[in-house]
C-alpha cells in the first residue's frame, strides 16, 4: 500500500545553517506519530516543509504518493494536510465557531457548509458547548483544542499539531491525550512535535527523533527509551522535562 507521507533525503538551508539534514521516513495512513528532540532541532521546520510553508533545499516530499514538494501551502492544506502552529493567534473579535470557520473556507465557499464542518470539528475536539463563546473565555487548554479544531475543519487526512500539550498540566494533556486516540480511531494519521517523553508514551505508536536537522532514530516510543544513548547523548533533559 501507498504511505500517507513520504519524505526522502528532505533538506533546508537556512544560509549557513542546515536547520532539516537528509531526513527521510514515511508515515501510514492512520495513528499517531511523535516528532522529538531538542530545541532547535528542526521540527517546526520539517513540519513548515510538509506543510508547504517552505519549499526544501533538496529531497521530495510525497503525500498518497504524489510529490506536494514545492506545491504552495494552500494547496498542500486542500489535498488534506492540516495543522495548528507553535503560537495560538485566534481572531479575538469572532466567535469560537467562526474561527473554526476560517479552516473550513479552505474547500467550500457556502457558509452553511463551513458551520456544519467547523461543528462537527469542534464537537471532535469537546468544544462544541463553547461554539458561541467569544475566545477571551477559553481556557489554554480550550485554546490549543480550538487550534486542533481549525485544522481539522479543513478535512485532513493528516494533521500535523506542533506541541498542543505544552503548558498544560498532566491531566489537561491527558485529555488531549484521549481527543488525539479518538482522532486517530476515526481513521485520522497524526504527526505532533512533543517534548514530554511521559507524553510522547502515552499518545504516540511510532517516534521520529531529530538532532541537528538530522533524524537519528526511530522506533516504539519504548524501543526510543530503552536506547540510553539516544535519550541521554542526544536528547538530554529537554526530552525528559
Ligand atoms: N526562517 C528561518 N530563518 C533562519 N533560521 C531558521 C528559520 N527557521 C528556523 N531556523 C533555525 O533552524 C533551526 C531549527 O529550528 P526549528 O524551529 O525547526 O527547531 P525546533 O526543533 O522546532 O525547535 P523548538 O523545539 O525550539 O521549537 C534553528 O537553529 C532555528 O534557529
Amino acid at each position: 500500500m501507498t504511505d500517507l507521507l513520504e519524505l526522502d533525503g528532505v533538506s533546508r538551508r537556512f544560509g549557513g545553517l542546515l536547520a532539516v539534514d537528509n531526513v527521510s521516513f514515511r508515515l501510514k495512513g492512520e495513528g499517531i506519530t511523535a516528532l522529538v528532540g531538542p530545541n532547535g532541532a528542526g521540527k517546526t521546520t520539517c513540519f513548515n516543509l510538509i506543510a508547504g510553508a517552505l519549499p526544501p533545499t533538496q529531497g521530495s516530499i510525497r503525500f498518497g504518493g504524489e510529490i506536494i514538494s514545492g506545491f504552495p501551502a494552500e494547496d498542500i492544506c486542500r489535498l488534506g494536510i492540516g495543522r495548528t502552529f507553535q503560537v495560538v493567534r485566534p481572531m479575538r473579535d469572532m466567535t469560537v465557531l467562526e474561527n473554526v470557520m476560517i479552516g473550513a473556507f479552505s474547500w467550500t465557499r457556502k457558509v452553511s457548509e463551513a458551520r456544519d464542518a467547523a461543528r462537527e470539528a469542534l464537537d471532535m475536539v469537546g468544544l462544541g458547548p463553547k461554539a458561541e463563546a467569544g475566545i477571551s473565555r477559553l481556557t489554554l487548554p480550550d485554546r490549543k483544542m480550538l487550534e486542533t479544531a481549525k485544522a481539522l475543519s479543513t478535512r485532513p487526512r493528516l494533521l500535523l499539531l506542533d506541541e498542543v500539550m505544552a503548558g498544560l498540566r498532566p491531566p489537561e494533556a491527558a485529555a488531549v491525550v484521549a481527543v488525539l486516540r479518538r482522532l486517530a480511531e476515526r481513521g485520522l494519521s497524526i504527526l505532533l512535535v512533543e517534548h514530554v517523553m511521559r507524553i510522547v508514551m502515552e499518545a504516540a505508536e511510532h517516534v521520529i527523533v531529530l538532532h541537528h536537522g538530522a533524524k537519528i532514530a526511530e522506533g516504539t516510543p519504548r524501543y526510543i527509551v530503552s536506547h540510553p544513548e539516544v535519550v541521554a547523548g542526544y536528547l538530554g533533559e529537554a526530552f525528559r522535562a
